[in-house]
């Protein structure tokens, strides 16, 4: 990848110069110069174009990147490409697979540095939790390339010796359309499954955050898949819209939006294309009065600040117990106010600038409403401007903890997508459930108690996909995540997301003569 260091000039990251050049990548001085679609195994500009985009480091407000949108037509040789590779790839053995993916898992574990720096720069996280995103990233490529050689069918007897068995086959071309919260972790997410099936893959990112997927593209390549086998479409809505349509492709992967995600969805049922939906949420978190409060006040934290609380399954409908809410809110109001904000790539940073201005304003006035609506602001809730001169035109905001909350509030309903917890109080059990489950929303849920035996009643309560107990936001890759509700349908990660990305084939086998009814 060709990165330009301020007025230091162009640089090629050759392996050998990637720990200088990764520490060279300072706050404001990045640019990309080289193609970011990636077609046959290797960058490439598009043939067409439905745009031109422009990419930002949030932390300063710079543009990084001005890219052609692509058309019609390089949608169609990214997927005729793709289409060629599936050939190649779909006829190696799980094994060979297998090799392919820990290889390329190896390679981004030794890039984690590099990789963990491009996503903090283009998407505005800690690179504290950058390096967790890739650590979840490679870890992924490595348990699909395990499960590739043990995917198989079934062996099924049948009267007089015949029999039938099942072969679990790929799908074909898949597209993944991700969203521009976790964008390398997406991709990885969607593709390595993908792949380990056997098939190949058309990846189209945010335009907000287009950079990391090439990495990953490289990597690919690096480690050995076929060209053409994971190519990459940079663009907004009409590019999607084209890899949705195309007839050759088999299945889209998505997340993003619920609104998008029904028009995905709607798109996919014209060709009868499987989808995944992974869509948004407004996940409850429930603090039980005999909880472990030190722990109750780190999992409220988690739930709602990481990646300045642009996470899905963000726990943001805190109800806590009236018995401890005093106490509770107090302790995580100090230790909401103890964040240190500023410039991501700094070690001691936990919390970086939000995606982009239109958001920042869109997140400042939930909380303008909020207060118009009886919530009072505990702290935060308003811009910060860091004192270092090259972040001030950076979209920063104070972490924002909101209390006296009523279940009607837009707050409360609304997906905010950003650093905003309510704080709600509840009595009983059976009410908050009721409260809890009041939504049209179900990606994810946690409860914080030391009754063992309320933890699973409540959970199994709970109308979401992914309930946690005692913890919230952890993702190890072994345990399926996804949606209740409108918060989509099927799964990314855990062994179940083979059977999304592969499909089933039942062969019977006559050992006799045929009975026939003529
Ligand atoms: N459940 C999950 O795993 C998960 C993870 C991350 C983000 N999200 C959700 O994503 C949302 C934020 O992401 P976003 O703002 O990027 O979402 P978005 O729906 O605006 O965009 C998501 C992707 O869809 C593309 N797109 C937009 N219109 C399209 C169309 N008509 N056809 C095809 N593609 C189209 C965008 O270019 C982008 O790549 C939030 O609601 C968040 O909760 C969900
Ligand atoms: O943002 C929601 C959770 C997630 C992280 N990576 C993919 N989905």
């Amino acid at each position: 990848m060709f990165l330009r260091a301020g007025p230091a000039g162009l640089f090629r990251l050759r392996h050998a110069l990637r720990p200088v050049l990764v520490a060279a990548m300072s706050t404001g001085t990045f640019i990309v110069s080289q193609p970011l679609n990636y077609r046959g195994g290797a960058r490439v500009d598009p043939v067409d174009t439905s745009g031109t985009e422009k990419a930002f480091e949030p932390a300063t407000g710079r543009v990084i990147a001005t890219f052609t949108c692509s058309g019609e037509k390089e949608v169609n040789l990214a997927v005729q490409d793709a289409k060629a590779a599936f050939k190649i790839w779909s006829q190696k053995s799980g094994m060979e697979r297998c090799r392919i993916l820990l290889e390329a898992a190896r390679i981004i574990r030794d890039r984690k540095d590099e990789i963990a720096t491009v996503e903090t720069i283009n998407n505005g996280k800690s690179i504290f939790e950058a390096r967790w995103d890739i650590d979840t990233s490679w870890q992924c490529l490595e348990y699909y390339a395990g499960l590739a050689g043990s995917m198989a069918g079934e062996h099924i007897q049948l009267p007089g010796g015949s029999f039938g068995y099942t072969r679990r086959e790929p799908l074909g071309v898949c597209v993944g359309i991700g969203a521009w919260n976790y964008p390398f972790q997406i991709v990885c997410w969607k593709s390595a499954p993908a792949l380990a099936c056997g098939n190949a893959m058309v990846f189209k990112p945010s335009p907000f955050t287009p950079v990391s997927t090439l990495l990953l593209a490289e990597v690919y390549t690096e480690a050995g898949v076929p060209p053409g086998l994971f190519n990459v479409v940079q663009g907004g809505a009409a590019t999607g819209q084209f890899l949705c349509q195309h007839r050759d492709v088999a299945k889209v992967s998505f997340t993003g939006s619920v609104p998008t995600g029904s028009k995905i969805m709607e798109m996919s049922a014209k060709g009868i294309k499987p989808v995944t939906l992974e869509l948004g949420g407004k996940s409850p978190l429930i603090i039980f009065s005999d909880c472990d409060m030190k722990n109750a006040v780190k999992g409220a934290l988690m739930a709602n600040f990481l990646t300045q609380g642009e996470v899905c399954c963000n726990g943001t409908r805190v109800f806590v117990q009236k018995e401890i809410l005093d106490q509770f809110s107090e302790e995580v109001v100090k230790q909401t106010q103890r964040i240190k904000i500023g410039d991501p790539l700094l070690e001691d940073t936990r919390m970086g600038p939000l995606i982009n201005r239109p958001h920042l304003e869109r997140v400042l006035g939930f909380v303008k409403v909020a207060k118009e609506q009886g919530a009072k602001v505990l702290c935060g809730g308003d811009l910060y401007v860091p004192e270092d001169p090259k972040l001030k035109d950076g979209y920063y905001m104070r972490p924002c903890v909101l209390t006296n909350c009523r279940d009607d509030m837009t707050c409360v309903k609304e997906e905010i997508f950003g650093p905003v917890m309510s704080i709600l109080s509840f009595d009983t059990e059976a009410e908050v459930l009721e409260r809890a489950n009041d939504t049209t929303f179900g990606l994810a849920a946690g409860v914080f108690t030391r009754d063992i035996q309320r933890a699973h009643r409540v959970v199994a309560e709970l109308q979401a996909g992914m309930c946690f107990i005692n913890n919230y936001n952890v993702s190890p890759v072994e345990l399926p995540f996804g949606g209740y509700k409108k918060s989509g349908f099927g799964r990314e990660n855990g062994r179940v997301t083979i059977e999304y990305y592969s499909q089933l084939k039942t062969v019977c086998v006559e050992m006799g003569d045929v009975e026939s009814a003529f």
